[in-house]
């Protein structure tokens, strides 16, 4: 058996797997009884409406699809309980994940395109499936190479509104009557092409419908993103599509609870978390963090995550003392979707590219909001009035000292 590497990025095989196995989900199910897989999945991953979340069939045409492009492909269903009064409102989400089929070496034209005719495949599938909503990946259209420094990268920006990668969304969300979250590298011509980090919203006629800037900037590790683009001056806006309210939590926010909240108190129904993480920083933060958000703020949320090993031309060093290296460790994919219930789908692969298919009943965030009640519960008076006084200079935490000490 493969030993994880001892730096912890567990890339056991070098392709990526957990020795061999997809997910820790695989394994689990490889070596665990079926009558104690159940417990254990009850616990893992929360129960929907009494059951464990429900795996669809889906049409040949998309699974052969899949075992032809050699893709993962799974699809879950999260149920509402019957209401007398409303109907179910059941949306068919798809979150996709992709590494770049070209190497970093190759003409920047090339690469994106590449990685165009890849996720072109991968949304006529989607299509195919009949997902009426669709989420790629943070900056699906270019390798993930903020950890360079170099700013020969910043060529891949484009225009949020006319950009070839925005073209190619347009295009598939009008062939599929689809609603595409188009996460790219903005390039913003009407200020002096300044750069950001932006989730453009196609709706299912073709037409943008809006966009949304990251509001948080890592400084960990190689995610040297500040060096490329700026924090985002967009707030927190949830988008009113066709087939429900959807908001846009890129990567990096999904550490900042405050920036998940912002969207539902918007009244978002679904948020998408487009990332690109790896192994070593942020594995076991990964089915947490997603998770949380979608109980406490009683909205889904399909997190995805960018797979594979990008490797690039330059040495580059992390300021940490290790010798310098030319990738940015193992992309771990892992994309799941998570339920206002506590209920969650099994991730994606590790190291494939990868569709996530789900039918959200959007019952299910109001069931729950009265349920628990979290936002009638929530003191938001009292915490604006902590934060109002936190911003300030001159505030002191509120800390009271044992006097005997
Ligand atoms: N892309 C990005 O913001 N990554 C930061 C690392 C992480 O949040 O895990």
């Amino acid at each position: 058996m493969s030993k994880p590497e001892p730096n912890g990025t567990a890339a056991a095989t070098g392709d990526g797997s957990l020795g061999g196995f997809d997910s820790v989900d695989k394994m689990l199910e490889a070596y665990v009884p079926a009558d104690k897989l159940v417990h254990v999945q009850r616990v893992l991953h929360g129960w929907n409406q009494g059951r464990p979340v429900a795996a669809v069939p889906l049409p040949e045409a998309a699974t052969s699809a899949a075992a032809e492009g050699g893709y993962d492909l799974q699809a879950y269903r999260f149920e509402a309980a019957p209401e007398q009064l409303r109907p179910p409102r059941v949306v068919r989400v798809g979150l996709v994940q992709n590494a770049c089929p070209a190497p970093t070496t190759a003409p920047f034209a090339e690469q994106r395109q590449a990685i165009h005719d890849r996720v072109r495949q991968i949304i006529d599938a989607a299509g195919e499936a009949g997902v009426q909503v669709l989420c790629m990946q943070e900056a699906w259209h270019m390798p993930f190479a903020f950890c360079t420094r170099e700013k020969s990268w910043c060529e891949f920006a484009e225009s949020a509104e006319e950009g070839p990668s925005t073209r190619l969304c347009q295009e598939l969300a009008r062939k599929h009557g689809m609603v595409i979250v188009n996460p790219i590298l903005e390039r913003d011509d009407a200020h002096g092409g300044t750069i950001w980090n932006t989730a453009v919203v196609i709706g299912n006629n073709g037409n943008v419908i809006g966009k949304h800037r990251k509001n948080h900037i890592p400084r960990v590790g190689d995610f040297n993103e500040s060096t490329y683009y700026m924090e985002g001056n967009t707030g927190h806006p949830v988008f009113e599509t066709a087939f429900g309210k959807i908001g846009v939590n890129i990567c990096y926010g999904r550490h900042h609870p405050m920036n998940w909240q912002g969207f539902g108190l918007n009244g978002a129904e679904i948020v998408f978390n487009p990332a690109a993480t790896v192994g070593e920083l942020s594995e076991p933060m990964w089915p947490i963090e997603a998770r949380n958000a979608a109980i406490a703020n009683s909205y889904y949320v399909g997190a995805i995550n960018r797979v594979g090993t990008e490797h690039f031309p330059n040495a580059f060093t992390s300021g940490d003392g290790k010798p310098a290296h030319k990738d940015f460790g193992h992309f771990y994919g892992s994309s799941y979707f998570a339920a206002p219930d506590a209920s969650r789908t099994p991730p994606l692969a590790r190291h494939k590219d990868g569709l996530m298919i789900a039918d959200l009943d959007l019952n299910l965030c109001q069931q729950l909001k009265d349920k628990w009640g979290f936002r009638m519960t929530a003191r938001y008076d009292m915490y604006a009035e902590q934060l109002a006084a936190y911003v300030r200079h001159d505030y002191r935490p509120q800390v009271i000292k044992d006097p005997s000490l």
